[in-house]
């Protein structure tokens, strides 16, 4: 039977999902459209990668593999919701968890010795980081404010922090001997295989991996961050921060660069604290410290040494803190700093809300400062740094008058960087890498490198560039907008796609469209100008700016990225809809159990439901489909108009009651509507029962907060546990029985 697949997550998301889910399903039904569900959080992915340890009926089936087939196929219909790319600490606590909960996982192997170990940790690391999105993600994005979103922001502005002209915020980025300044890139014409290799100074081989398949076609790039320039940079930074009296801050995306990232993060952990690394050399060998793990590993392990020890390393630490610059806070309440933990600072979203908050993050004190933000490489750093200029000079943006940035991304098929953690590597010895065509042994590319070096490699397929590129000039027709693609003509990768835009961009129909090739920087220049006038821009981009430009300009246009219709027609005919463009808010999680409150804002769902239902209306001729979904946009306007997203405060309205507005305003726009009357029949009484009802169902609702919840777990809640917590409201729930 055709359906639409909903999926389950992890955190904020999974606990809206036990209170929106039902809605949906019941609505669902009444125009015959069958909902299903697969499991994707990272317990469920964990669960499914160890079936030999567990029993029978502890046993979880690969959902992730089954959505990723399927996202090959014109059936695809998926909502996807956001979901934990986890860091090695997050991943931690969730087997943890899943043991306490008599699941018999293997620990993680920090230091695998035994093939068996080593299996292990394999198998686990597929798990970690960005381990669901790009297997998904079978098309290119199109993520954008839709209207009434952007009507909402501009009669509703969200708050802006003022920006100082004399602010000494700004970003600190390498600009030598890192990725971008050392990136080559070939195009190559014939389908094949390559290697990857090492060859050391002493003429020794190692092949670091065997075999990269490659199609005709397709944009090959290798490069390297070189070790010795990176922590110079550090170095440097680390002391112009101290002088400069600002916060010091790091911005990586240790996620979805889930190899690389980590390894600069613990290049920053230990030149920030690098006296204590030194001192403690060897007792931190023996406890397998890793600074790649950051600060709260580290505060973890040092648990299991003598009191005395510990101490003495513990007062070290924060002496070093003392002498260092100021490092900006995460929460300064708790005393968790950027450097705990790598995960905890993403610079899609981190880099924006400094930007928000007049160019200040949070010092010890929990006040704002001005910030040093470093970003070690020089690919993208200039588009914050000519945001923040723009800031300066200009003042804060103001969300009742600035235009809109939507983005075409390339994102296909592991498209760049995003797809190059199995072909990154921290070199283990001097010499040259190199990729070497298999048939001919000839050399593609070549790099020298240094012991510690970070050296990776990246692949962009012909037909997803294709695709990406009609997709933009689509998107420019349908709004007449200046389109820009965000390309440097001086980046080697950037050169080969330029070559394919011209290749592309004459066989389609662009006549009377404006479309432009600029560098990252200026087209932020162009695009900032012209969003300050109040006028529209597409930004079409790779798959790194795709990320990192929506949330940058959704959350400085409408507040949070979470307001976004985020789709991705998938290149063989089915669509992916990603709900918002932002992540899981672990801190909603946080507030929800302790006091009974979620401030997670559905929006990005009603958005995706609507346009996955119309797709489903016109793919299997269901028209009932389509009027389910017109409906929904009716009711999300009419949600904005009477402000019913979720606030953040405690005994106010929260996403349950949120949903409550939705559905409400759902089945009364259900019950209005005249294209189909038996839908309309069929919810003419449940709309007015809803209504009549409210403020029962809102009372029951506030009822149920100002008290800490128990959901029986963090990563794998129990689902009944879950459900009661987030469906208080007895009337609201037999209210949804009665749709039929
Ligand atoms: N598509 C996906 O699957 C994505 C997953 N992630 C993952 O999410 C986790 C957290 O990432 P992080 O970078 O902190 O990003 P988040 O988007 O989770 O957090 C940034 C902030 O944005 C606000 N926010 C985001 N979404 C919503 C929403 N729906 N309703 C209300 N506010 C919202 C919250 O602000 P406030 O606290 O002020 O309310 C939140 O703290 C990580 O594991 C990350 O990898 C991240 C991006 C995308
Ligand atoms: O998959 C992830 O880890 C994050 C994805 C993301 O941030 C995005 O697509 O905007
Ligand atoms: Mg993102």
């Amino acid at each position: 039977m055709p359906s639409i697949i909903y999926t389950k997550t992890d955190e904020a998301p999974a606990l809206a999902t036990q209170s929106f889910l039902p809605i949906v399903r019941a609505f669902g039904k009444t125009a015959g459209v069958h909902i299903e569900t697969r499991d994707i959080s990272l317990a469920a992915r964990i669960l499914s990668a160890f079936p030999d340890r567990l029993e029978e009926s502890q046993r979880h089936s690969d959902d992730l593999a089954m959505l990723g087939n399927l996202a090959t196929t014109p059936e695809a219909n998926i909502i996807k919701l956001p979901n934990i790319s986890a860091s090695i600490p997050q991943l931690k606590e969730a087997i943890s968890e899943l043991q306490s909960k008599g699941y018999a996982l293997p620990d993680y192997p920090d230091e695998p010795t035994t093939e068996e170990e080593k299996g292990i940790k394999a198998t686990y690391d597929k798990i970690k980081g960005s381990a669901v999105n790009p297997v998904l993600r079978e098309g290119n994005s199109d993520r954008r404010a839709p209207k009434p979103v952007k009507n909402y922001a501009k009669k509703n502005p969200h708050s802006m922090g003022a920006w100082d002209k004399d602010s000494k915020t700004h970003v600190a980025t390498m600009g030598k001997g890192d990725f971008r300044s050392n990136e080559k890139s070939v195009t190559v014409d014939e389908a094949g295989d390559v290697r990857i290799e090492l060859v050391r100074e002493d003429g020794t081989v190692n092949v670091l991996k065997e075999k990269v398949s490659l199609l005709a076609k397709e944009i090959i790039d290798a490069t390297v961050m070189e070790k010795k320039a990176l922590i110079q940079f550090l170095d440097q930074e680390i002391k112009d921060a101290k002088e400069k009296d600002i916060l010091f801050s790091v911005h990586l995306k240790a996620t979805m660069m889930k190899v690389s990232d980590p390894i600069i993060f613990g290049h920053v952990v230990e030149e920030y604290f690098s006296e204590v690394f030194k001192k403690y050399e060897d007792t931190f060998q023996k406890i397998g410290v890793s600074a790649n793990d950051g600060l709260e590993s580290l505060y973890n392990q040092i648990q299991s040494l003598p009191e005395g020890e510990r101490a003495a390393i513990e007062k070290d630490l924060q002496q070093a803190m003392e002498q260092g610059p100021d490092l900006a806070m995460v929460n300064s309440d708790k005393g968790i700093t950027n450097l705990h933990v790598p995960s905890d600072v993403i610079i899609d979203a981190s880099m924006p809300a400094m930007i928000r908050n007049s160019g200040q993050m949070w010092n010890a004190e929990g006040d704002t400062q001005d910030t040093k933000a470093v970003i070690p490489d020089s690919s993208y750093a200039g588009v914050y740094q000519a945001t923040i200029d723009f800031c300066k000079k200009h003042g804060a943006f103001d969300p009742r008058t600035m235009g809109t940035v939507p983005n075409v991304g390339l994102m296909a098929q592991k498209a760049e960087e995003y797809g190059s953690h199995d072909k990154t590597f921290e070199i283990p010895a001097n010499g040259k890498v190199r990729v070497v065509r298999t048939s001919d042994n000839s050399t593609l590319l070549e790099h020298n490198v240094s012991e510690g070096d970070i050296w990776r490699m990246c692949q962009t397929k012909d037909a997803p560039v294709e695709d990406w590129i009609k997709l933009a000039v689509k998107r420019a027709r349908a709004t007449k907008v200046p389109t820009v693609f965000w390309l440097d003509k001086e980046r080697a990768h950037d050169a080969q796609l330029i070559a394919k835009i011209d290749q592309y961009l004459p066989g389609l129909d662009t006549e009377g469209l404006d479309i432009q090739i600029l560098s990252p920087v200026e087209a932020a220049e162009f695009t900032l100008k012209r969003m300050k006038e109040g006028k529209d821009t597409i930004s079409v981009t790779g798959n790194v700016l795709r990320d990192y430009l929506t949330d940058l300009f959704p959350i400085l246009e409408v507040g949070t990225s979470a307001k976004m219709l985020s789709i991705v027609p998938l290149m063989n005919g089915g669509g992916l809809f990603e709900t918002g463009a932002g992540g899981s808010a672990p801190k909603h999680v946080e507030q929800f159990l302790e006091e009974g409150h979620l401030r997670w804002d559905s929006l990005g769902e009603f958005l995706a439901l609507a346009v996955s239902l119309a797709f489903y209306g016109d793919k299997y001729d269901n028209p009932a489909a389509k009027v389910l979904a017109e409906a929904l946009d009716d009711a999300t306007e009419k949600f904005l108009d009477n402000d019913k997203s979720p606030s953040r405060k405690v005994g106010e309205l929260d996403t349950r009651g949120s949903h409550f507005f939705l559905a409400r305003y759902w089945a009364e726009a259900l019950a209005s509507q005249d294209e189909h009357p038996a839908l309309r029949e069929m919810y003419e009484e449940i709309a007015k029962s809803m209504r009549d009802e409210t403020d029962t169902i809102i009372g029951e609702l506030e009822a149920a907060q100002g008290k800490p919840q128990d959901i029986g777990g963090y990563y794998m809640p129990d689902p009944e546990k879950a459900s009661e917590a987030m469906r208080p409201s007895k009337t609201l729930n037999s209210l949804l029985e009665k749709l039929k």
